[in-house]
């Protein structure tokens, strides 16, 4: 059987990063940036007062208190948006509101909650530090400087600040479109009755939510029933231009499997026995003209979804330009004894608590309501069949 890493390899080596675009900004939540960003102004662009309240000469409120306020006249006023008069003149005062820009000469700015509020002249009964409450102009960023740079991956706080540097669009490598194709005859939607036989469909569901989560865009087509030759047509005439294909069932033994047996003839997809339980059929390769790859996962719901966290999720890496690799492990001691087949790798589902983790009841690979109970799978290596309560383990956090 093919160990699980070479068959990682084989496929990190096989997808390449997607072609970044102009794209956006209401786009580009998810995607990876292709340039480095630079500011053409400093930001904050010019001094400007981080409180509701009054520029002043600290000079001239020094000597305020409570007992005997400062009593000054208000020069003038200045909302945010408005240009600030040339310069407060020494006795006097501008009021000010938050992100206004400051007067020349003001040397600090006097919170409103200091002061009576007043409009014509204003009781200051509080004296202000030298600079208390001004914004200096690029103390954030300089003119010129670079913000963000190529490889980074833009969440909200990425957005702001390339929106807060004036860019609409950014050159960035968009999110994986990814086309999710459940197979099966007995499958039948979420929401429709069960006639005998049938069960619900829920891999393409649970793959669609994978995609997303792992950064990609889904477009979902359930249960395609078990003709190959209709499952061809299905897939050809979805793929467009999507990065990658994701299918469910089909590829094991039985009597019907209608995605090796659509695929096979091809001569682009490879089917085999990876050394893992669950997951352990598997099928990697390419379709279409524009060579798609194409991720054949096997039907039972679990072995599909431990098959995306090992294979698919480090692929999208790649393509979205992000670091790939095995997903990330935590080590934590089994609160249980485990077992596990010879020769397999096999992916335990388990509830990690801190520095503990337990197996879930039930790791038959058709359990999902013990899947959807676990938020961590333990591995155990090939050549270990039990492993005793207290003992460390390498677990992935899911
Ligand atoms: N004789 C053998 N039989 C099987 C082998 C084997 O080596 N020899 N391997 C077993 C393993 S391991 C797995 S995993 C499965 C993989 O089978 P397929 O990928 O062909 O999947 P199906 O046969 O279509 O379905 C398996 C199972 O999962 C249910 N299923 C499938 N799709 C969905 C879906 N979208 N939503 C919910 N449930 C789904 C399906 O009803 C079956 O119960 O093969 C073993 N057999
Ligand atoms: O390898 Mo299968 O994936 O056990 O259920």
């Amino acid at each position: 059987m093919k160990p699980v890493d070479a068959h990682l390899d084989e496929i990190l080596a096989a997808v390449r990063p997607i072609d970044p675009a102009e794209l956006d900004l209401d786009d580009v939540l998810g995607a990876v940036l292709a340039e480095n960003v630079t500011s053409p102004v400093a930001l904050p662009p010019f001094d400007n007062s981080a409180m509701d309240g009054y520029a002043v000469r600290a000079a001239d409120v020094e000597k305020a208190t409570e007992e005997r306020p400062v009593l000054l006249p208000v020069a003038a006023d200045v909302p945010a948006g408005e240009q600030a008069p040339r310069v407060v003149e020494p006795g006097s005062v501008t009021r000010v509101m938050t992100g206004a820009p400051l007067p020349e000469g003001a040397d600090a700015v006097v919170p409103v909650e200091w002061t009576d509020g007043g409009t014509v002249r204003v009781a200051i009964h509080r004296p202000p530090a030298l600079g208390n409450a001004i914004r200096r102009s690029g103390e954030d960023v300089r003119a010129g400087d670079v913000v963000l740079t190529a490889g980074t991956l833009i969440g909200p706080a990425q957005l702001g600040i390339l929106a807060g540097v004036g860019r609409r669009t950014v050159r960035a490598r968009p999110r994986p479109r990814v086309l999710v194709l459940s197979t099966g005859a007995e499958l039948v939607d979420p929401g429709l009755p069960l006639g005998p036989g049938q069960i619900w469909e829920s891999n393409s569901f649970m793959l669609v939510a994978s995609v997303r989560q792992a950064g990609g865009e889904a477009v979902r087509r359930s249960a395609v029933g078990d003709d190959p030759a209709a499952f061809l047509e299905t897939l050809t005439g979805l793929l467009g231009d999507a990065d990658a294909v994701i299918t469910s069932g089909g590829i094991s033994m039985g009597a019907y499997e209608p995605v090796k047996e659509a695929l096979t003839p091809l001569g682009t997809v490879r089917f085999e026995k990876v050394a893992m339980q669950p997951g352990m059929p598997q099928g990697f390769g390419a379709v279409g003209t524009r060579n798609t790859p194409i991720f054949t996962l096997p039907g039972n719901p679990v072995s599909s979804f431990v098959s995306f966290v090992l294979f698919v999720r480090p692929a999208l890496d790649r393509m979205r330009g992000l670091p790939a690799g095995p997903p990330r492990t935590v080590t934590a001691t089994t609160t249980e004894a485990l077992r596990s087949p010879d020769g397999r790798r096999s992916y335990l589902r388990g509830v990690l608590n801190g520095a503990e983790v337990a197996p879930v009841r039930g790791q038959g690979s058709h359990r999902l309501a013990a899947l959807a109970g676990a938020d961590a799978l333990i591995v155990v290596p090939e050549r270990v069949t039990e492993v005793p309560a207290g003992t460390a383990v390498e677990v992935i956090p899911l």
